[in-house]
């Protein structure tokens, strides 16, 4: 199971240009949370400050049953040192828990990574180097990489952007077996129907905090004047 999060007067100000509010709330353990709202509302901020990536103000406390697991982060953007002589297998053996050194343990290192590849679409591009992939298929293998880690909190920053048809299949089928398995799910969606359907919660963000509840409570309220029609 995946932790729960609570946020205590979370703010963040940049550039003394205030970015969120002060945000307050708690995000249930085990559940899939949508964050959504306009451009610029502070979304990818948000997710920043939960990851500990953007120093910002108040309090988040996690609650982990049990031991603390690990986390996945699949940034909106995902970038690689184009120069990097790291192919896509070498970059998921570093991720690997049982690292290979010889024979047999290396075929079965090879045969865990090809299928955690097929997994995401990206069983063929083994061989590519880091720096090679288009934009959705490092979002692809990053997505692989937690699953790998077996991570319990997901951090999904429009994960469906720039995928076709095909890999947005694929990576649905994945959240959907993740949220069965019990773990924490955090993703910005710009998708109100994909919210619609799958959310459990959705944070309506827009400079702080505009509305929280399930998708029935919320989406209506994304439809007024003044926010971006899309619910
Ligand atoms: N260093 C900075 N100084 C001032 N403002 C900043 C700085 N960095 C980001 N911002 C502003 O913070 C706001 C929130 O950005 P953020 O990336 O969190 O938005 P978002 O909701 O994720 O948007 P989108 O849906 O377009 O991805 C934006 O208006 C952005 O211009």
């Amino acid at each position: 199971m995946g932790p729960g999060i609570t946020l205590e007067r979370l703010a963040l100000s940049l550039n003394r240009v205030q970015i969120l509010a002060p945000v307050s709330g708690h995000m249930a353990a085990g559940r899939l949370h949508a964050i959504i709202g306009p451009n610029g509302a502070g979304k990818s901020s948000l997710m920043k400050c939960l990851l500990g990536l953007q120093p910002h103000q108040g309090e988040i406390i996690r609650h982990w049953p049990g031991r603390p697991g690990r986390l996945a982060y699949v940034p909106q953007l995902a970038r690689f040192e184009p120069s990097l002589p790291i192919t896509i297998e070498e970059f998921m053996l570093t991720t690997l828990s049982r690292r290979p050194l010889f024979g047999r343990s290396r075929r079965r290192c090879r045969a865990r990574i090809e299928a955690l590849l097929t997994r995401v679409g990206l069983e063929h591009k083994l061989h590519l180097r880091l720096g090679q992939l288009s934009g959705g298929e490092r979002q692809r293998l990053l997505f692989a990489q937690g699953l790998e880690r077996d991570s319990r909190l997901w951090f999904l920053d429009e994960p469906m952007t720039g995928l076709d048809s095909e890999a947005e299949g694929l990576i649905n089928r994945e959240i959907q077996a993740l949220k069965a398995a019990g773990a924490t799910l955090l993703v910005i969606h710009h998708d109100m129907d994909w919210v619609r359907r799958f959310a459990d919660e959705v944070w309506l963000i827009d400079g702080g905090l505009r509305a929280h509840g399930s998708p029935l409570q919320v989406l209506p309220q994304y439809a007024q004047p003044g926010l971006e029609d899309c619910a």
